[in-house]
């Protein structure tokens, strides 16, 4: 019998070829509308999906496809004595191949002030429905979504006279793949329509490949970069960026490059921000880049070496010559200037990456994975309480409280058990990632390199004794931020008392784990 092909493609590449080689291997074209024009204008005789439905093609084109006589010559289980008696007894023919991609409802999405209304028509309803029904049947049937399969369906005809087995369960596969994240990009675009920010209780999440990864966090994982293609979350971010010179990114230069930008994001005035293993060992604010990029270098010239540096200002030719002066990783920015750029880009291996912006608007959740699940929180965006309370009998004066901000919103990006000691918008000292806070104040005075007199703490939880106070005073410190809330709170007021320290609780934690 007669091999029968439905092809309903709104993606036309290739599609030309594909069908002329099809019906010279014997295969009968069954087209719709738009698809069927095509064909038959560059001389590929088809037959009218109509024909097969005995049904015109209604609403717009919203039902063309959806009918038995489609739908069972597809799903017909071609050696169930049953399944073929049904379909003879109903004059429905069996359907061999299935061969559609769907209307562009990402591209759509993505269009500026794109009416709803043409985002719903956007939403395939016939071609979903063929391809699942060929994908479920793919024993007897083969179906292609993707014009990159269309030589590799071809070659198999040519050769074994049909397509395999294995191949047909990859096309398959592939043809759920697609429609689950089609259908994920449906669900939280409506979700967004409807200001719907509840956590749902299946969440799919629609993510595109960007990049396969030379390798993972090491060399023996293997890896690849998702990006969130959703249309209504901000661009800040590095799935966004665009590189513009160097090597490709590793799975760590992602992570830092991460971590860089979302520091960055505090900050208004001009800031540098140096990344290391995911922690900042500098950050400063300054009149210009220039002036702080030198103060992060300053911060901590051993730990900066092999980092990742990144700027909230357009980077000009003489913050370039310092920068080229050591070995970083990347240099992330809003932008260069072109002398800048050509300076930096005569470092082989530096990766440039420039930020389509740095708003800080809508975001989408917050996933971590955990082995066998995945997190989801909202991300924390949130500085301090309206309501924060100087709790000490000395107030900070207004340069203390300009430092105490300054070393609050780098805290908020240091892993827990977190402490900053800054001073003049640059740090001094960074406590990570220990596992008690007396050993995070410790570190970052004992790391700093600088007279810590005058200079401000930020810890990203409350002290649960008064020892860190202690320290920080007999160090030189003389204001501090910390959320409050242990119950030997006032032990720690008491400790700022007696070294006069200004001691600020802001009511709200960042732990960052
Ligand atoms: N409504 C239907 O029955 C239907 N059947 C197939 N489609 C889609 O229509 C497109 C092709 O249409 P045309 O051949 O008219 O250009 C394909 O993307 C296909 O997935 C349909 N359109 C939307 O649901």
């Amino acid at each position: 019998m007669t091999k029968k092909a439905i092809v309903s493609v709104y993606n036309k590449d290739g599609i030309l070829e594909f069908a002329k080689e099809l019906k010279s291997l014997g295969y009968e074209i069954i087209s719709t509308g738009g698809t069927m024009k095509y064909l038959k204008e560059n001389g590929i005789d088809v037959i009218n999906i109509s024909d097969v439905t005995n049904f015109p093609e209604i609403l717009n084109g919203r039902v063309k496809t959806l009918h038995p006589n489609i739908h069972a010559g597809i799903l017909a289980i071609k050696d169930n004595e049953e399944h073929v008696k049904t379909l003879n007894e109903l004059n429905i023919s069996s359907i061999d191949m299935v061969v559609v991609n769907l209307y562009p409802f990402k591209e759509t999405i993505f269009k500026e002030n794109v009416a709803f209304e043409d985002v719903i028509e956007n939403i395939d309803i016939g071609g979903p429905t063929m391809l699942r029904a060929a994908a479920k049947n793919f024993k007897y049937t083969t179906v292609i979504i993707d014009p990159a399969d269309y030589g590799l369906v071809l070659k198999e005809i040519k050769e074994n006279g049909d397509v395999s087995f294995d191949t047909r369960f990859y096309l398959a596969t592939k043809v759920f793949e697609y429609t689950a994240y089609y259908d994920s990009m449906i669900f939280n675009y409506f979700k967004y329509v409807r200001d719907d920010k509840s956590f749902p209780d299946y969440l799919t999440v629609p993510l595109e490949k960007v990049q396969q990864l030379r390798y993972g966090e090491n060399p023996h994982q293997q890896a690849s970069f998702y990006k969130i293609t959703l249309p209504f979350i901000e661009k800040s971010n590095i799935p966004n960026a665009k590189q513009l010179h160097g090597k490709e990114l590793s799975y760590n230069n992602i992570l830092d490059s991460d971590s860089a930008i979302e520091l960055l994001k505090e900050f208004d005035e001009p800031t540098c921000v140096a990344i290391k293993h995911n922690n900042p060992c500098g950050v400063a604010s300054g009149d210009n880049i220039f002036e702080a990029y030198k103060k992060v270098y300053e911060c901590d010239p051993v730990s900066i070496f092999g980092g990742i540096v990144a700027f909230n200002r357009k980077i000009d030719r003489q913050t370039a010559e310092e920068l080229k002066k050591i070995f970083l990783e990347i240099v992330i920015a809003p932008d260069f200037d072109e002398d800048a750029l050509s300076l930096l880009s005569t470092k082989k291996d530096l990766r440039i990456l420039k930020l389509p912006t740095l708003d800080k608007e809508n975001v989408y959740y917050d996933l971590k994975s955990v082995n066998g699940g995945m997190l989801v929180q909202e991300k924390d965006r949130k500085l301090f309480n309206e309501d924060y309370q100087i709790v000490t009998e000395r107030k900070p004066t207004e340069k203390e409280m300009e430092d105490l901000i300054f070393a609050w919103k780098v805290v908020k990006h240091v892993k827990s058990n977190a402490i900053v000691i800054a001073k003049d918008k640059m740090t001094l000292g960074i406590g990570m990632g220990q596992t008690n806070r007396i050993w995070a104040v410790e570190h970052a005075i004992s790391r700093s390199r600088f007279d810590l007199s005058g200079a401000v703490l930020a810890s990203d939880a409350f002290f649960p004794f008064s020892d860190s106070v202690e320290a920080a005073g007999k160090a030189g410190v003389t204001a501090i931020i910390q959320p409050g809330g242990s119950i030997r709170d006032k032990e720690s007021i008491d400790a700022a008392n007696r070294y006069n320290i200004a001691m600020i609780f802001t009511g709200i934690r960042h732990f960052r784990h």
